[in-house]
């Protein structure tokens, strides 16, 4: 067996690259040899982030140079019913997360929903987008290629399909800025997220474009895809899934469990939610939605660059007056780009992989795309419980003494 301490060794001096270990020792090794390294060069000890439970070679699609891991703590809120359009029945949600108070927080917003009897939720629109930027020499030569991506839809949608067997291309929006031309691709990805899927598709559509056109590809992701930035274009148009999902919760139960009113909630969500993110240039009208799916993608294995387009979520609570007098509280979450998947990325590494069984989701769906649809519903019925419970705690002055108790 090959000798870790030599393999550190033999880096130290120069003579392998730090990323050639995997070349030379099984992928167990290789880390271990990386670490002995660290530690020496550092002064450290890496005993916890060596101490991981899952064959290094199982990571080798997900992350160069290893040395170990990184361990999250995970718990489950729940259970909570969902009658989503693919979810259905009580689902417990793993979330993985350093924040103390979140799971609390999360778990009495379930609660809440669940005895108001659960919560509706609904994917309504599903595109995973890529977005590459042409160089053309003006306008014309804009409108000349505009006009034949529209007329050959058809050919592209050919090219695009023939490097997957699950993606289908939906649509390519053009915009033309001056002498550059953004080519927005959406494709309905299934189960997977989608974003390897997606470039590779793209990457095969532009070679036919950069063929019959007058224009040159400069880059093929464009910022107008939009990937792990802040962007209006997702907020408006969507990215991955766009899913809504909303409860009815009556006015006993927002006084017993939230320990405050439907009217005080509703106002705290217009003057914070609202008026403060509009005021604060924020494309976020919602108080915290990115714990939720942060704290999900940790869990599942989603990617979590991308916890950033979920940001834009807009969360509406508004009390309903009942015939008898009392208030009811409705509310909603809409999520314009979740972007998740139940295959590829993280998906498949052994503790992401069973926080998915939890859901009963891991894997693809039947029919293809069901899975990652019902874990958008389930991730956003999480977010609006988050929302729910930290509105409560703000409109109850709870926040700060939850967190001493909590979170400290
Ligand atoms: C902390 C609570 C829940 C207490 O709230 P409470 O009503 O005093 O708690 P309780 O002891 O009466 O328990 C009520 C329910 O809460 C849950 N619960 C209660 N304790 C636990 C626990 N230890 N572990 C698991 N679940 C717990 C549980 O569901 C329980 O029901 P039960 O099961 O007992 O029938 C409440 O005050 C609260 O939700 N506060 C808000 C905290 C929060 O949301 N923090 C996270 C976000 S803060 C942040 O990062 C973003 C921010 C604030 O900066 C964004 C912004 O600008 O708005
Ligand atoms: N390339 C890039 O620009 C970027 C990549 N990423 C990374 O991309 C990864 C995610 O990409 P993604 O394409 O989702 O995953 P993968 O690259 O892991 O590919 C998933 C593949 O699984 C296959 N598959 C099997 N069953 C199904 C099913 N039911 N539904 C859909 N596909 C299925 C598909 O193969 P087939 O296509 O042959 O049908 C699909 O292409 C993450 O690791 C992320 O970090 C993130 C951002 C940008």
């Amino acid at each position: 067996m090959t000798d870790p301490e030599d393999l550190a060794e033999r880096v130290r001096e120069g003579d392998l690259r730090i990323h050639e270990l995997e070349e030379h020792a099984d992928y167990d090794t290789a880390a271990h040899a990386r670490r002995l390294l660290v530690e020496r060069e550092t002064g450290t000890e890496l005993e916890a982030i060596g101490d991981y439970a899952f064959p290094a070679e199982e990571a080798d699609p997900n992350i160069e140079n290893m040395i170990g891991a990184a361990q999250v703590p995970m718990g489950v809120v729940g259970p909570v019913p969902v009658a989503g359009g693919a979810a259905d029945g009580e689902h417990y949600l793993p979330l993985a997360t350093t924040e103390g108070a979140l799971l609390a927080s999360v778990n009495r917003g379930l609660g809440v929903i669940r005895s108001a009897g659960g919560a509706d939720a609904r994917v309504t629109k599903n595109g995973m987008t890529r977005a590459p930027v042409f160089r053309v020499a003006g306008v014309a030569e804009a409108a000349e290629t505009v006009e034949w991506v529209e007329d050959e839809f058809e050919t592209l949608r050919a090219a695009a399909e023939s490097t997957t067997s699950h993606g289908e291309l939906l649509d390519i929006e053009p915009y033309v800025v001056g002498d550059s031309v953004y080519l927005r691709f959406a494709y309905d990805t299934k189960d997977a997220m989608g974003m390897n899927m997606a470039t590779i598709a793209t990457g095969e559509a532009c070679e036919l474009v950069e063929s019959e056109t007058p224009a040159s590809l400069v880059a093929l992701s464009g910022n107008l895809c939009s990937d792990k930035k802040p962007a209006a274009i997702n907020a408006v148009e969507g990215r991955g899934r766009s899913v809504t999902a909303d409860a009815l919760i009556p006015g006993e139960l927002v006084e017993d469990r939230l320990h405050t009113t439907a009217d005080a909630i509703a106002e705290a969500n217009t003057r914070k939610n609202l008026i403060g993110s509009a005021k604060a240039g924020s494309l976020g009208f919602n108080a915290h939605a990115a714990n939720v799916v942060g704290a999900a993608f940790l869990a599942t294995g989603q990617d979590e660059a991308q916890v950033v387009e979920a940001a834009n979520t807009i969360t509406t609570m508004d009390a309903r007056e009942r015939e008898d007098g009392t208030t009811d509280l409705y509310a909603s979450v809409s999520l314009a780009s979740l972007e998740v998947g139940t295959v590829g990325g993280g998906t498949k590494l052994p503790t992401q992989a069973e926080a998915l069984d939890i859901l009963g989701l891991r894997g693809g769906g039947d029919p293809p795309g069901s899975n990652a649809d019902a874990l958008a519903e389930i991730i956003a019925v999480g977010a609006l419980a988050g929302e729910l419970s930290l509105l409560g705690a703000l409109s109850s002055r709870h926040l700060a003494s939850a967190h001493e108790d909590l979170g400290r």
